[in-house]
């Protein structure tokens, strides 16, 4: 399995993107996640489609981006088009998620379905034939910064098991309160896909990647 770490720029310095993401780059990282929130589905509001495009121009880091938005579907064709490698989208935005997941597909991206803290992984038993990653939340949506909801390695562990269950290679990602001391606990639960955002751009980024990389990597 290969394990990779997503480091979010929700909480690099947004006056100095450019550099921040090249420093994640040269430390190592070779994915990137994107945050998008639109103040509805969660409560703040942080980028959109022209910070994707310039990014793009930028780097080649695999482009991860977790949309949280009352109706992700209506973003797809753009954010694809703006140079998303996967897009994620969460259950609880969409109503209709088998036409959403397919769109994904459809419009050149890989898949990505995410549920919050409080949703049980079996509304997720018949899509995950049609998926490429599952992103267990491990904490409330919204924000970056916040306390790792222990509760959730036991999703994970659910989910590595229905996969193997039906002979899935599939992606877990944890995404929320990951940091050098919770780590551990989500990676032996079987995720393979790690979001860091303030452990990675807090303090002195090359150390961070390398640290977080060195125990996922163990
Ligand atoms: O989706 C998110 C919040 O909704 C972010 O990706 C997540 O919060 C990362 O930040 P941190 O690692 O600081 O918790
Ligand atoms: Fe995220």
């Amino acid at each position: 399995m290969e394990y990779q770490l997503s480091p979010s720029i929700l909480a690099a310095d947004f006056s100095n993107l450019g550099e921040e993401i090249t420093k994640v780059e040269r430390a190592g990282a070779r994915w990137l996640h994107i945050d998008i929130m639109d103040g509805q589905f969660v409560p703040s509001i942080s980028m959109g489609i022209p910070v994707i495009s310039s990014i793009r121009k930028r780097t080649d880091l695999f482009f991860d981006v977790h949309i949280m938005a009352l109706d992700p579907t209506a973003l797809i064709e753009d954010f694809a088009k703006a140079g998303a490698d996967l897009i994620t989208v969460h259950v609880e935005a969409c109503p209709n998620l088998d036409r959403t997941l397919r769109l994904i597909r459809e419009k050149g991206c890989k898949v990505g379905v995410a549920i919050n803290p409080a949703t049980s992984v079996h509304v997720l038993e018949n899509v995950l034939e049609i998926v490429d990653m599952v992103l267990i939340m491990t904490v409330n949506p919204g924000f970056g910064g916040q306390a790792y909801i222990p509760y959730c390695a036991n999703k994970v562990r659910q989910i590595r098991e229905m996969a193997k269950e039906r002979n899935l290679t599939l992606d877990i990602e944890v995404d929320g309160g990951i940091n050098k001391n919770t780590i551990q606990e989500v990676v032996d639960a079987g995720a393979n896909i790690i979001v860091a955002g303030s452990a990675v751009f807090q303090g002195d980024v090359d150390a961070n990647v390398k640290e977080l990389k060195g125990i996922m990597e163990r």
